[in-house]
């Protein structure tokens, strides 16, 4: 028995009649919102060496120990308040945003390509996903992991996976991989554009807050360039739009575990602002290209709460881009040159 997978043809004849497969991926999220789908996600993505990197037999201990013994009821109650008709918010979001690029590369003439969307914890599988390419006879592949901002526990951790199909693969296709499009001129005006939206029906806030999603300070000392690229993410956009340098911060969200991560911290510098006269924010996550979790319940409702009880009047949170079409355009330019 072979550890190949088989297909019955050579897939990459007919160089020039190559079809182009996008999967178009992000991080994913349980199956349901119960404590059982919460452990089989968790015990996923927090098993993922890239995610956390202390020695392994020490993790597995706590992790196993402690942590899927504690989390999973804690996560549910939290995915419940933010679960729809639709499932998940992020699961369904990915999926609008692979339907548009798939309209969108046949109106710009490429009808020689598909897209399928795929997640790199949970359900539909990174596996399924480059599957459901082959079967299509899809033999060019881009890998496109809607993560704006390189960094290893996101961008790194799906090239992993990719790799780890791949590698069972006997005719291992064309790849191509987008490791980042944080300059993109179309992803910043985007971001530009629904920050400028949201100006003209509420006016401008005393401070707007650039929230990204954070990570161990650790990373950032062992090279990963992720907090360079959210704060260049911010100088792009304040430069694009004019707005005074001061009147905008850039914080990092969604600590897990008792290590320092990237600072400021969202929550205690919302906690803090009151005490500075500053009683009106917007806030914007641009790392996070799809509404999720980490906003719709942790931007939307813990840190709203934190501002509030700390004396904060106005607090408004601005969408992520999602399916809106200039964004969808963005998504476009960012993999032209590979089509
Ligand atoms: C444990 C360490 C974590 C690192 C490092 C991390 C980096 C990181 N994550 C995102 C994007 C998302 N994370 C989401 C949820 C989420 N993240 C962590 C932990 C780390 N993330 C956990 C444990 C969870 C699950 C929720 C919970 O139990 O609290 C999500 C939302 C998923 C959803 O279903 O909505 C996204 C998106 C980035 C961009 C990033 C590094 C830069
Ligand atoms: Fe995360
Ligand atoms: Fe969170």
């Amino acid at each position: 028995m072979s550890r190949f997978s088989a297909v019955t043809d050579n897939p990459h004849d007919g160089r020039f009649n190559q079809k182009t497969g996008i999967l178009l991926t992000n991080l994913g999220s349980p199956d349901a919102p119960t404590p059982a789908a919460l452990r089989t996600y968790l015990r996923e993505f927090l098993s993922d060496p890239r995610i956390v990197e202390i020695p392994r037999l020490v993790w597995m201990v706590i992790l196993h120990g402690i942590i899927l013994r504690v989390r999973p009821k804690r996560s549910a109650k939290l995915y419940e308040s933010i679960w729809t008709e639709n499932g998940s918010p992020l699961t369904h979001i990915t999926r609008q945003q692979s339907l548009k690029l798939n309209t969108l590369l046949k109106e710009q003439g490429y009808a020689n390509t598909e897209v399928v969307m795929a997640m790199r914890y949970g359900n539909p599988s990174i596996e399924a996903g480059l599957e459901a390419l082959r079967d299509k006879g899809l033999t060019r592949i881009i890998i496109l992991p809607m993560y704006p901002q390189y960094s290893s526990p996101t961008t790194g951790s799906t090239f992993d996976a990719v790799s780890n199909v791949l590698r069972k693969w006997r005719w291992v296709p064309e790849l191509h991989f987008v490791n980042g499009y944080h300059k993109n001129t179309r992803y910043i005006e985007s971001l530009a554009n629904s920050i400028s939206e949201d100006l003209e029906k509420n006016g401008m806030p005393q401070k707007l807050v650039f929230s990204y999603h954070g990570m161990p300070k650790l990373f950032l000392d062992r090279g990963d360039p992720y907090h360079c690229l959210c704060l260049q993410t911010t100088r792009l956009v304040v430069e694009k739009l004019g707005l005074d340098k001061d009147k905008v911060i850039s914080t990092f969200q969604s600590r897990f575990g008792k290590a320092e991560w990237l600072k400021p911290y969202t929550d205690a510098t919302l906690a803090a602002l009151p005490d500075e006269n500053i009683t009106d924010v917007a806030i914007i996550s641009p790392a996070f290209s799809a509404d999720c979790l980490e906003t719709l319940e942790e931007l939307e409702e813990e840190n709203r709460e934190i501002f509030e009880n700390a004396g904060g009047e106005k607090y408004r949170y601005i969408a992520a881009l999602n399916d809106r079409d200039d964004h969808i355009d963005a998504i476009f330019d960012v993999i032209k040159p590979m089509l």
